[in-house]
């Protein structure tokens, strides 16, 4: 296990995972999942974009004023005045202002220069320093920046009154080698706090997190479910269980909640939980497969990373093309009937054509016929002989 470390969770449900093509959340729901995430424990949350308009600003400060016991809140903005002025008006006292510092973002969005926005970093974060603002700078498409001229935006950044370098993996380019090398090249250059922000095109934002932080990352942005731009962000869950199950670091989130959480953002957004989703699927705790099945009833720890009550769940068993004779003997079990070896090894067949039928488990009803028809062939065995 590598040396104990703290790591604090920024969660941007509220932010990039609004930002999902086809999502809205409505007032009452920002309010719903910021409190369920702050009694869950999540220290930080980004919770909107005031630059957006009068109805974004309602909604932050309505966020801002839900009484949150001990989270804290951030907001997202451009690197410029107005957006500042925006942010500085919506009663939240911590924003996180961006830039791009990959070439081409520089280039070819902003028609700009590498010294125009170090020019632009330095007075926007001072301006906001003034208006007593807490700032984190977010480095934009950093996985394409020429890594000096990142070190370049972070000493620049400091110098102005940040306090954090947000690295974001704008568009999920990279794989967690390259997350770990850049990330401890940058924790070598600046002793600021540094926020991994990664995409999951490639389906690799929670690995890439977790090597940022074994890099030098302090914080972590998360959505809840994964929610985010395009392929999504780093999951809440899978960072906090991670980190708990990887390097034994607790992140003060309260797993026990994640489930919970994960439903309520599900509905709000729209977008429900495929049944594999690591931690909070439907069926992420459930076998069938015989000789798992077997295993786990002589001895969870056979086939369980974790214990799913870690996440207030259970395993379940159920039957099905892959079950052997423990799982069915375990099904009649549940119905008080003690199965003889040879009964389930009979009634396995049947179980399998149902669930090659009818993509299903047999029924307890079908079960109790199996072996009435067991008995009988048995029966019939017997007289023929
Ligand atoms: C990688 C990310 O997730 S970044 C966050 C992305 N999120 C969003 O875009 C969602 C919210 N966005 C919005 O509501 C709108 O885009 C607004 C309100 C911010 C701006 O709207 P508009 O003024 O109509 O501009 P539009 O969206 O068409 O273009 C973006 C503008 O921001 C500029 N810009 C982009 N990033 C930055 C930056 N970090 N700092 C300064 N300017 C920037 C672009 O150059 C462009 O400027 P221009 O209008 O002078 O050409
Ligand atoms: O600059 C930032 O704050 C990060 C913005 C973002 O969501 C991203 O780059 O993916």
């Amino acid at each position: 296990m590598p040396e104990q470390r703290s790591i604090t969770i920024n969660d941007t449900t509220l932010r990039d995972g609004e930002q999902t093509a086809g999502v809205s959340f409505t007032l009452d729901e920002k309010i719903a999942i910021a409190r369920a995430l702050d009694a869950a424990g999540v220290p930080e949350l980004e919770i909107g974009i005031p630059a957006m308009g009068e109805e974004e600003r309602e909604g932050i400060r309505a966020v801002a004023e839900a009484g949150l016991s001990h989270t804290r809140l951030m907001v997202w903005c451009r690197m410029r005045a107005d957006d500042l002025s925006d942010a500085a008006a919506c009663g939240v006292s911590f924003v996180n202002m961006s830039m791009p510092v990959s070439d081409i973002h520089i280039q070819r969005k902003l028609g700009r220069d590498r010294s125009w926005v170090l020019g632009q970093i330095d007075r926007q974060i001072r301006t906001a320093r003034d208006l007593g603002l807490d700032v984190g700078f977010g480095g934009e498409d950093s996985s394409r920046a020429d890594p000096d001229f990142m070190a370049r935006v972070a000493e620049t950044a400091q110098r102005a009154g940040a306090r954090r370098y947000r690295f974001a993996d704008t568009l999920g380019v990279l794989d967690p080698f390259q997350t770990f090398a850049l990330i401890q090249a940058l924790r070598a250059r600046t002793d600021l706090e540094i926020e991994i922000h990664a995409h999951d095109d490639l389906g690799l934002a929670t690995a890439n997190s977790l090597a940022a932080v074994r890099g030098g990352a302090t914080h972590v942005n998360t959505t809840v479910n994964g929610l985010g731009e395009r392929a999504g962000n780093a999951a809440l869950e899978e960072i906090v269980m991670g980190l708990r199950h990887l390097y034994g670091w607790d992140t003060g989130v309260e797993a026990t909640r994640l489930p919970a959480i994960s439903d309520l953002v599900a509905r709000a957004s729209n977008r429900p939980i495929p049944i594999n989703k690591s931690i909070v699927g439907g069926a992420v705790f459930t076998h069938e497969a015989g000789i798992h099945v077997d295993g786990l009833l002589r001895d969870p720890m056979t086939y369980q990373g974790f214990d799913p009550a870690e996440v207030g769940r259970r395993h379940s068993i159920v039957l099905g093309k892959h079950s052997g004779s423990a799982g069915v003997k375990l099904a009649f079990a549940r119905m008080g009937i003690e199965l003889t070896d040879g009964e389930a090894r009979a009634i396995l067949p049947r179980v399998r054509s149902v669930a090659g039928a009818f993509k299903r488990s047999p029924t307890s009803d079908e079960l109790l016929q199996f072996r009435r028809d067991a008995a009988k062939a048995d029966i019939s065995t017997v007289m023929a002989s």
